[in-house]
């Protein structure tokens, strides 16, 4: 049976969850179908996940559909644990990207987009939500041309609007699906409309394909077909399809399309046997820390000691689980391209590779999103301080964009992570999971230091003589802006004054010097630093010494530069009727906001994240109750 690990990825509210819960229910996986608002859906089983209605952790489940394996994991919409759906990117072979059929493509939903581009995800969108009034599929498609920049191609009509929709007309194999009370009704499609639908197609198609140009006039199902799945894979358009997942309507043909689209065509890649598997989750469960993978190559068998090569240490499979939500089912082995979980890994954290010790690789690591917004978090009782260290250690190796760290003047916990709404889930974990009574300072935004002016040509020298051997470093750096990205390093040391594995270790200590930029100690972002020249000693000259020359060195040339802080924005999207919208404006003025776009009903703009803490409750009291509103991380900008 063939393995395939599909994505449900969306903004928040478009209606993942309930979609997965449908496509379970299809599937036979389930016999029931539970939904969010009663807390009875399968992914959502924290309960947190259910208090909240949200999701915060992406959840794996497994079912058959059509002869094929399929992995499952329904990820969250919220940007605050948007961590959690880069490191399942990471893994996927491909994914549903859901939009709300009355809302259209949301901030979340361009950043997820962009984030799958990254990754090389390959996507089909569906359109959810038909049955709710002002749900608009053309609409819809305008905006997925507009904000992600792609072209639309939708295989599917729908049969009725709003609270009359019925089901939808499949272009493909033209025929018209209705659902009633249940209950899959379908029969050729033959109106006017599905023929000149059917023909727009297929000329949309011919464009971008040679296979549906060379049969233009007649192209059968099977061209059509095999074009769209090409096409899914080359990028530039996107299949979509449309329903309505709370009415379990167009369910059965999403995982058709799913199926058929987001396979990778032709034979695949080359494997060697030997064993690579990515560890993209690491999760706390009643069976003990779980940690799932995605295996590329090789087999892993129950009993297994395996090898990962980032920490250089042996690492044993205790066993090997199938994933359905909370609930798993122990296997003997499983095999290249699936995705399980492993029991009795003692320190694999998200982005270890497992594999042999004879054959040692290293996939490539999921990027994990620098934390924005800290809390100081303390332990009522002083008995409990470090117990509560070890909890936030432990919450933080299953969450990557989580840091805990000890201030070093205040001597207090500081938690950081993606934003306000991330870190109560976090504390809120640390109160239920281990009972500790903490209490939670203000929330504070992360600044970091930036390079208006740098400096060329900074001399330092790293000696040191106190008995032993002595340690001798010289470099010299350059340090220029670089405003569109975080670090670059490069060295332009000629006649091999400075030997290579030198040259990286001045770029490890340059590294480290980021740390703490000179204005207050925030991280350092947006510059290059060159090593322009140097010297060595013949006797006294270690990696150790290039190293402590490039964090002092750059270090101390930072003190020379001409720095500036910058603050973290975000861009924020506020709707609210139209008689409350210039409050709206007002407010976010006195917030430092800057308009970038506003109609009638919304506007959009650039905070400062520093200006939006409790935001929420604020704009539910500015509008009576009737402004909703949703934001993404922006970069930073200079503190005003
Ligand atoms: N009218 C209508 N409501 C829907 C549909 N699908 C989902 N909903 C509702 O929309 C709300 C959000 O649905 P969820 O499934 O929780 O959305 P989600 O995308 O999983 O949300 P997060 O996981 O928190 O990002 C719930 O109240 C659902 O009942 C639909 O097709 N039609």
């Amino acid at each position: 049976m063939r393995v395939r690990n599909l994505g449900i990825l969306a903004h928040v509210d478009a209606g993942k969850t309930t979609l997965t819960e449908r496509i379970l229910y299809a599937t036979g996986a389930t016999h029931k179908r539970g939904e969010v608002h009663d807390g009875t859906t399968v992914t959502d089983f924290d309960p947190q996940e259910r208090d909240r209605g949200i999701t915060i952790s992406a959840a794996a489940v497994t079912f058959e559909w059509d002869g094929d394996w399929i992995n499952l994991i329904d990820t969250p919409g919220h940007v605050d644990f948007s961590d959690e759906v880069e490191r399942s990117l990471r893994v996927l072979d491909g994914a549903v990207v859901v939009f709300d059929g009355v809302a259209g493509v949301e901030p979340q939903s361009e950043s997820v987009w962009q984030a799958a581009d990254r990754y090389g995800v390959p996507r089909i969108a569906f359109v959810n939500k038909l049955d709710r009034a002002g749900a608009d599929l053309d609409a819809v498609l305008t905006s997925i041309r507009d904000r992600l920049g792609v072209t639309p191609l939708a295989v599917q009509l729908p049969i009725g609007r709003e609270d009359g929709f019925e089901g939808v007309i499949d272009l493909v194999a033209m025929r018209e699906l209705t659902w009633a009370d249940g209950v899959l009704r379908t029969r050729p499609a033959r109106s006017a409309q599905a023929l000149t639908a059917r023909t727009a197609l297929e000329e949309a198609v011919a464009e971008r394909h040679e296979g549906a140009l060379r049969e233009l006039g007649n192209v059968s199902d099977g061209t059509l077909r095999l074009a769209l799945q090409e096409l899914t894979h080359s990028g530039g358009i996107v299949v979509v399809l449309c329903g309505s997942a709370y009415r379990n309507k167009g369910i059965e043909p999403l995982l058709d399309a799913a199926v058929d689209y987001l396979s990778r065509p032709g034979p695949g890649g080359d494997a060697s046997g030997d064993l690579a598997a990515l560890v993209f989750k690491v999760q706390a469960s009643r069976l003990g820390r779980l940690t799932y993978v995605r295996i590329y190559d090789g087999t892993v068998r129950k009993g297994d000691v395996v090898w990962d090569a980032r920490g250089g240490r042996t690492e044993r499979i205790a066993r090997i689980l199938r994933i359905q939500a909370d609930r798993y089912t122990a296997v003997e082995q499983a095999e290249a391209g699936d995705i399980v979980a492993l029991t009795g890994m003692k320190a694999a954290t998200a982005g270890t590779t497992l594999c042999t010790r004879e054959h040692p690789v290293l996939l490539e690591e999921p990027r994990t999103a620098e934390p924005l917004v800290s809390v100081a978090v303390e332990a009522r009782s002083n008995t409990d301080v470090q117990r509560l260290s070890t909890v936030l250690a432990y919450l933080a190796e299953q969450d990557p964009s989580l840091v805990v760290r000890t201030d070093p003047e205040t001597g207090q916990i500081l938690l950081s992570g993606l934003g306000e709404l991330h870190l109560e889930v976090a504390v809120e974990k640390v109160r239920t999971d281990s009972g500790l009574a903490v209490t939670v300072g203000r929330p504070q935004v992360s600044y970091r230091e930036t390079i208006v002016r740098g400096v060329t040509g900074f001399v330092h020298r790293h000696v040191k003589q106190d008995g032993g051997a002595g340690q001798f470093a010289h470099v010299v750096l350059d340090v220029a802006p670089l405003p569109e990205g975080d670090f670059e390093f490069e060295s332009a040391v000629t006649g091999g004054r400075v030997p290579r594995e030198y040259v990286r270790a001045v770029e490890a200590g340059c590294r480290e010097a980021l740390g703490a930029g000179p204005v207050g100690g925030h991280r350092v972002t947006g510059l290059r630093v060159t090593l322009t020249d140097g010297a060595t000693h013949s006797k006294d000259s270690s990696e150790m010494a290039f190293r402590a020359a490039g964090r002092f060195g750059l270090r101390a040339a930072l003190q020379a530069c001409e720095m500036v802080v910058l603050e973290p924005v975000a861009e924020v999207t506020v709707s609210a009727p139209e008689d409350a919208l210039g409050a709206v404006l007002g407010d976010l003025a006195a917030r430092h906001g800057q308009i970038i776009n506003s109609s009638a009903r919304t506007v959009t703009a650039l905070v400062p994240l520093a200006e939006l803490f409790g935001y929420a409750t604020q704009l539910r009291s500015r509008t009576s109750g009737r402004g909703t509103f949703t934001s993404r991380a922006a970069g930073h900008r200079a503190a005003a």
